[in-house]
């Protein structure tokens, strides 16, 4: 391994030789910057390119814009609790474009405040953002606006786009991406497909004021999750005005009509001012001339890799959405570590098997780890605990009741197989369920956790007691939980 300064690494780039650096990574995503922070800190002499701005989808695009709108969502409905509790109210609607402003500004603190950048430049890694679209010449050779680089090892951590199915009339439609660059909120939208994306901008501009159609091929939204959170979450979509369409049929084409765009149906029409669509993720390897290195796809169009995220072509790995696999943030940055673990000691490595929490910040929002009730119950003999939202004190106080946290225990094991949760900070309390089920507790460990009164953790505290009595049967679980000693 070469230990070239940054400064000599950056002006051999600049200069366009074609000395060969240890590693270069395409992406600067989550995947690709903990990538190359790993090559480097293994000793790796490393390049990070990215065609757009450090922090990729998730700190530009994805989750912490997003997360920004929601939060407006989240305030304009805590703004409409404040009579309930005595506070008069200041009353108007959102300042779409004062909401943009200060999605630009929370997007640039997030960028500015990323330990990983200071970490990645203190470890040697040259960093290009906005260095246009790097390709593929060959194998180890990689075309971008600043010349060429050679590299022993690649890691393509090129990220995912929405899929724009072929559709007459697709151009008439959005995606998530078009909220940057509306003026104001619009008077109707249809938001086709109900995955994280479509139920996310759905629930937020219905909160900002936008009459929402939420439409969807399939017979339920939220259809990777468990069934009792897809009805969960329509019910609140339901009961904050989202129409929701399911089993709409195929869609057959997009016109434009005088509301903005109909979106037509055998049978059916759904109009509005705008329509996104949200039916699914693609990997971004649009210019990226994979199959100059001999990098092949699978069939769903994402880098082939094995367990090792090792592509088709020697000497190139793969991580993050590129390769379709987990496809959130905590998922990107694992196979970031992993690929270039193997890349930079030739190494043979797998990616243990972790439970990975998911959900979004949604009205209500929804949240799960582990498995379903419907797959658990393949391989297990499964008991299920549920906690009403509404025997909680906490939501109570909050004036958030509709919500549950459902538990799902293996009755021999007594492990927890997964859980499931709608409401007011069920993403939070997913992170508890989450550490409990990695640690290996047994739900009866878990129920004997003290935790904090009054809060949500308090809703999975309480269905881990409800399994552990059941479990019991002796009805004398009060006892063995709380002193387990004498029990
Ligand atoms: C609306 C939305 C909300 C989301 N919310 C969440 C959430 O709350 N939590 C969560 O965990 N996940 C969320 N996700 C998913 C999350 O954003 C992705 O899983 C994550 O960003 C994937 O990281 P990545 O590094 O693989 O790719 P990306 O973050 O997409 O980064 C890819 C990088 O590659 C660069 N690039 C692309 N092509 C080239 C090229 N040819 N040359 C050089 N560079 C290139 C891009 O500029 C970018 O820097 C959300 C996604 C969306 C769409
Ligand atoms: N909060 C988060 O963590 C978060 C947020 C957004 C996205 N993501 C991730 O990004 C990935 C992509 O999510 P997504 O929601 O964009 O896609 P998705 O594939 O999860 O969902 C697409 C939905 O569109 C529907 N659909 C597809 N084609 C259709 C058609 N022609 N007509 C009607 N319906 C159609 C499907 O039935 C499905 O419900 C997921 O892996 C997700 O986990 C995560």
């Amino acid at each position: 391994m070469s230990t070239a300064s940054t400064a000599e690494m950056i002006a051999r780039m600049v200069t366009g030789t074609r000395d060969t650096l240890d590693v270069v990574v395409l992406g600067a995503g989550p995947a690709g910057v903990i990538a190359a922070l790993r090559a480097a800190r293994l000793g790796a002499n490393t390049a990070l390119l990215s065609d757009g701005a450090f922090g990729g989808m998730a700190a530009n695009d994805g989750p912490v814009p997003v997360r920004t709108l929601a939060h407006a969502a989240r305030l304009m409905r805590e703004a409409q609790q404040m009579p309930d509790y005595g506070v008069p109210t200041a009353g108007g609607g959102v300042d779409y474009l004062k909401l943009l402003a200060r999605v630009q500004d929370v997007t640039a603190a997030v960028r500015r405040g990323s330990l990983l950048r200071t970490e990645l430049e203190a470890a040697g890694v040259s960093v290009r953002e906005h260095s246009g679209a790097a390709r593929f010449v060959d194998g180890g050779t990689i075309e971008h606006d600043g010349g060429r680089l050679r590299a022993g090892k690649v890691i393509v951590c090129t990220g995912g786009a929405p899929r724009r199915p072929s559709i007459p009339g697709i151009e008439l439609t959005a995606t998530h991406s078009d909220a940057w660059a509306l003026r104001e909120v619009p008077e109707s939208m249809v938001v086709l497909g109900t995955g994280a994306t479509g139920v996310q901008v759905a629930s937020i501009f219905n909160a900002l004021g936008c009459r929402v159609t939420l439409v969807d091929a399939g017979p339920r939204i939220l259809k990777g999750e468990d069934v009792a959170v897809s009805h969960g979450v329509r019910a609140g979509f339901e009961a904050s005005g989202v129409q929701v369409a399911v089993d709409a049929g195929r869609v057959e084409r997009f016109e434009a009509c005088p509301a903005g765009v109909r979106m037509v149906h055998a049978g059916n029409a759904f109009a509005a001012a705008v329509i996104v669509v949200a039916a699914g993720w693609v990997a971004n390897t649009r210019g990226t001339a994979l199959e100059h290195a001999g990098v092949a796809l699978d069939e769903r169009g994402f880098i082939r890799v094995d367990a090792h995220l090792r592509t088709t072509a020697p000497g190139v790995w793969a991580a993050g959405d590129v390769t379709g696999r987990g496809m959130v943030v905590h998922e990107a940055v694992r196979q970031g570590v992993l690929a270039a673990t193997n890349a930079v000691l030739d190494a043979d490595a797998v990616l243990p098997e972790q439970v990975s929490p998911t959900g979004s910040f949604t009205d209500p929002e929804y949240a799960s780890v582990g498995l379903t009730e419907e797959r658990a119950r393949r391989a297990h003999d499964v008991l299920v605990a549920t906690v009403p939202f509404d025997s909680v004190p906490r939501p109570i106080i909050d004036g958030r009741p509709a919500g549950f946290c459902k538990l799902i225990v293996d009755r021999v094991h007594r492990r927890i197989l997964g859980c499931h949760i709608v409401g007011e900070r069920a993403v939070e309390l997913a992170q508890v369920a989450a550490t409990a089920i990695a640690g290996e507790l047994t739900v009866e460990q878990l129920a004997r956790v003290p935790f904090s009164f009054p809060t949500y953790a308090n809703a999975l505290g309480r269905a881990a007691i409800t399994a552990a009595a059941e479990l019991d049967g002796s009805h004398m679980w009060a006892v063995d939980l709380l002193h387990p000693e004498i029990a």
